[in-house]
């Protein structure tokens, strides 16, 4: 499934909730089976869907009709900010932008660029399926044991023939770190070693990638690439949906972060100066799959207090513990952790873990420092992530608090049932990423739109955000909204009232 990306769309990116579509400023019953939210990613799915029926949904002031007649026929784009309604554009808040091109033919009016009537309706045959080279990132601290889990991977039983890019610094002993990988004859293995990949080799990532698939693509059905121990896994995520050319040769299936039980505890603690990021933090926080690793050299209090300061940071990712990287293959391949169809799964299998009515979620409490807005207006209390939206506190008054909210990575999850005004939660979630992008790290959740029959789906990195109609709600299935946050410095409190006051 494509994510927009801001490469590919000029702009910030973008996705789209709006599956219904307006004439006159009101909204219309939903006719997407699906909506693609990204030209350059998905083309290769676009070029495969059958499209019953596609009509210009709504056009940005200033695209030309040139520019939507040259699209080739039987493919369409869309792009738009998150969840903006087309009353709201009509408005003229002209911050989204969706257009789609499906031959001439059913194209409405475009001759000033705004829209006067549209439908879609794209339904994906069963042929179209996304054939672009799933990619695995295998990430984790010095040690963890990543080359012991790739060893494993590629002697397993899953009759997958995997690629494998590893990145290592200098000089790299392939006959002592790679000796399984190598007996098991691996389709390829094509060494990264001078520089890290997060910053300076990231070219040479996308090259090797291209280069593969281009050349060897009928070799291999995967590609796993493994980092280094202090890679930042931010950039190279980032790479899979803002290289254009990569983005329609290869995906990301997945993020997988070892974590040594016996060490990750004093780095994740470790204390960095301001604005350098602590890698042991940041795998974990942009991790789909964890395997907490060589849980054999520790306690079994020691693996609890661990696995619950990980899920503290990182709330999506399932965590599983191994030695010496024994886990099952469908733990770490198949992952689609950024596929709009897992989203449900991850999203309920957080909330089932948590008690989100007692807000009993504790404190990231590795470098914390007491945050304070001010001495001057202290409300002679502290609140933190354990104080409710409405605690008679004013949590938007501008005014100073003596706050504390923690400053580390960490994860908010809300959910909460009834039904939210598109109008709102368009606007709330389009600020908040406006605002606050660089701060959130993940975002993932389930949807219940007023007035619509399907749930809504999204997620996110970042400002890379996709969203889709789901399913329809089942008839006695109680309407309920998740919402998952992973992020830097994030505030519960006001995540919290913001999507709570977006219901209806
Ligand atoms: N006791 C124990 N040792 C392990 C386990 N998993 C891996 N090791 C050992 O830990 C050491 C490091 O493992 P690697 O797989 O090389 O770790 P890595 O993350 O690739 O290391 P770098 O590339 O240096 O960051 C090796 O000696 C492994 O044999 C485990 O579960 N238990």
């Amino acid at each position: 499934m494509a994510m927009a990306a801001a490469a590919c769309c000029g702009q910030r990116a973008c996705a789209s909730l709006v599956a219904g579509v307006a004439t006159n400023g009101s909204v219309l019953s939903r006719k997407a089976e699906r909506v693609y939210s990204c030209p350059s990613v998905s083309s290769t799915r676009l070029k495969n869907a059958a499209v019953k029926q596609l009509q210009v949904v709504m056009c940005n002031l200033g695209t030309s009709n040139s520019k939507l007649k040259s699209l080739p026929e039987k493919t369409f784009a869309i792009e738009a900010l998150p969840f903006r309604s087309v009353a709201q554009q009509t408005r003229g808040r002209n911050l989204s932008t969706i257009y789609a091109a499906a031959g001439a033919a059913q194209q409405a009016e475009l001759d000033d660029g705004l829209v006067r009537e549209a439908t879609v309706e794209v339904v994906e045959d069963s042929g179209s399926a996304d054939d672009r080279v799933p990619v695995t990132v295998i990430t984790g601290f010095l040690g963890s044991g990543k080359t012991t889990l790739v060893n494993h991977i590629l002697t397993g039983k899953h009759g997958k023939r995997i690629a494998v890019i590893e990145n290592e610094f200098g000089e790299v002993d392939i006959d002592g770190s790679l000796v399984a990988a190598q007996k098991s004859g691996a389709e390829d293995i094509v060494m990264l070693n001078n520089g890290c990949l997060c910053c300076t080799v990231r070219g040479d990532l996308v090259r090797m990638l291209s280069e593969l698939v281009r050349t060897k693509k009928d070799k291999f059905d995967h590609i796993l690439v493994e980092t280094t121990g202090l890679a930042n896994p931010l950039p190279i995520i980032q790479t899979f949906f803002l290289e254009e050319q990569l983005s329609v040769q290869v995906r990301l299936d997945g993020v997988v972060t070892l974590v040594d039980a016996k060490h990750a505890t004093r780095h994740i603690e470790e204390v960095k100066p301001e604005g350098v990021v602590n890698e042991a933090v940041e795998q974990i926080a942009y991790a789909d799959r964890i395997i907490l690793n060589k849980t054999d050299l520790v306690s079994e209090s020691d693996i609890e207090a661990l696995m619950r300061q990980i899920k503290r940071i990182n709330a999506l990712a399932t965590v599983q513990r191994a030695t010496y990287g024994t886990v099952d293959m469908d733990y770490v391949i198949g992952v689609g952790g950024y596929e709009l169809e897992k989203v449900e799964d991850e999203v309920k299998a957080e909330s089932e873990t948590h008690d989100h009515s007692h807000h009993d979620h504790e404190h990231h409490d590795h470098d914390h420092h007491e945050h304070h807005h001010g001495e001057d207006h202290n409300h002679g209390h502290e609140h933190g992530p354990d104080c409710a939206p409405d605690c008679g506190h004013d949590h938007a008054d501008g005014h100073i608090h003596d706050h504390v909210h923690d400053p580390g990575v960490s994860s908010v999850s809300i959910v909460c049932g009834g039904n939210l005004d598109i109008d709102k939660i368009n606007t709330w979630l389009e600020d908040l990423l406006d605002q606050n992008s660089d701060n959130i790290y993940r975002m993932k959740g389930v949807l219940s739109i007023e007035g619509f029959d399907s749930r809504f789906v999204f997620q996110g990195v970042h400002a890379l955000f996709e969203g889709s109609p789901d399913r329809a709600w089942g008839t006695h299935e109680e309407r309920t909204n998740k919402i998952v946050f992973i992020g830097r410095e994030l505030d519960r409190a006001s995540l919290e009232k913001g999507f709570k006051d977006c219901l209806v």
